[in-house]
């Protein structure tokens, strides 16, 4: 017994895994902004203050899912993410934790939390939280993302659905509210990513993935970030256009698309070479004040009835 147990370090000699572990295949920082977002289209979808279980369960369950989507993400990618000094350290990729374990990890979230939305909230929740799961799982991952430099565009329709989500898992209803919400997250999400991607190009060309700016260089890449910034700017006016957000979010929309403009702007004329990072890391920061923007303006418009 005593030599086994001796033996065990050196047969596994990166085996080492816990709780951390499991918790960092959820990325959860990025399902947390998620959350967010699903957050402000429950709020959106009904005047006074949504059903409280609903709210839960459908926050559990989105949450869940998308947390077991982003473990799949880290199997099926942890070829890729090896080659990559960004992802290297992650618990599948760097060998310390077992396929197996990762594998049943991720079932088990998703199947919580479809199970969650099935069972407590409605069926076409449920049905749309599932396909976002195989969208960015599956089709994302396991196919665009080494196929077409468009992968992310294709595959932010995955990433962009939490405020479509959050707004069904209410009303039971898909509607041009809920669509314009999700159009704002799918737009920013090239800005979000390209910025980034052009920061870490060497590490994306050393791992052979075809994003944006290994295929098509940097000065392309560059101005479709430019670009999708106008577009992410149109989105977001929108919901006032519509009638849906009043001044308080157009206000707040002005400055934050003034600052997000300002940043694409900087990484379009290329000369400083921190802008990329910089324009990435406020994206982030953007679509939370944006979001937060949209809820404060929600119930001060119904507050000032
Ligand atoms: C296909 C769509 C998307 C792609 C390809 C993408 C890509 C990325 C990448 C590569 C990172 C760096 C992750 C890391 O270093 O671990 C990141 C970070 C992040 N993303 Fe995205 N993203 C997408 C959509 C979204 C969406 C929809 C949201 C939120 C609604 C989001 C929120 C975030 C946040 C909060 C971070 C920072 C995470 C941290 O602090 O560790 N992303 N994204
Ligand atoms: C159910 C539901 C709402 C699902 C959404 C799932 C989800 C967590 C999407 C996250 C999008 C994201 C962080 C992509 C990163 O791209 P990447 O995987 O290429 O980046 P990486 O190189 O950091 O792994």
């Amino acid at each position: 017994m005593r030599n086994i147990t001796m033996s065990l370090p050196a047969l596994t000699p990166h085996l080492s895994w816990g709780w951390q572990e499991l918790l960092d295949l959820c990325k959860i920082r990025v399902v947390a902004v998620m959350l967010v977002c699903a957050a402000v289209g429950m709020a959106l979808s009904s005047p006074g203050i949504p059903a409280l279980s609903n709210v839960f369960f459908g926050l559990m369950g989105i949450g869940l899912t998308a947390c077991g989507a982003a473990a799949f993400n880290h199997i099926v990618d942890r070829r890729l993410d090896a080659l990559m000094l960004r992802t290297s350290r992650r618990p599948v990729a760097s060998k310390r934790l077992p396929v197996i374990v990762a594998l049943l990890w991720a079932t088990f979230l998703s199947s919580l939390g479809v199970g969650l939305l099935i069972w407590q909230v409605n069926q076409l929740t449920a049905l749309l939280t599932f396909a976002s799961l195989v969208g960015y799982a599956l089709v994302y991952t396991a196919f665009l993302k080494r196929a077409t430099p468009q992968n992310i565009v294709i595959g932010g329709v995955a990433g962009a659905a939490p405020p479509l989500l959050g707004w069904v898992a209410i009303t039971g209803q898909i509607t041009p509210e809920a669509l314009i919400l999700t159009l704002i997250i799918f737009v920013w999400t090239p800005p979000h990513f390209w910025a980034l991607a052009i920061h870490k190009c060497d590490d994306y060309a050393k791992a052979g993935i075809p994003m944006l700016p290994v295929t098509h260089g940097l000065e392309f890449t560059r101005l479709q970030i430019w670009l999708y910034g106008w577009l992410t700017v149109i989105a977001t006016l929108m919901p006032f256009m519509i009638g849906m957000s009043g001044n308080l979010y157009l206000i707040a929309a002005a400055l934050l698309n003034a600052r997000f403009m300002y940043w694409n702007g900087k990484v379009w004329r290329g000369k400083d070479p921190q802008a990329p990072l910089a324009a990435f890391w406020f994206s982030i920061r953007y679509l939370l004040g944006l979001f937060g923007a949209l809820l404060l303006d929600h119930y001060f418009t119904i507050l000032a009835w």
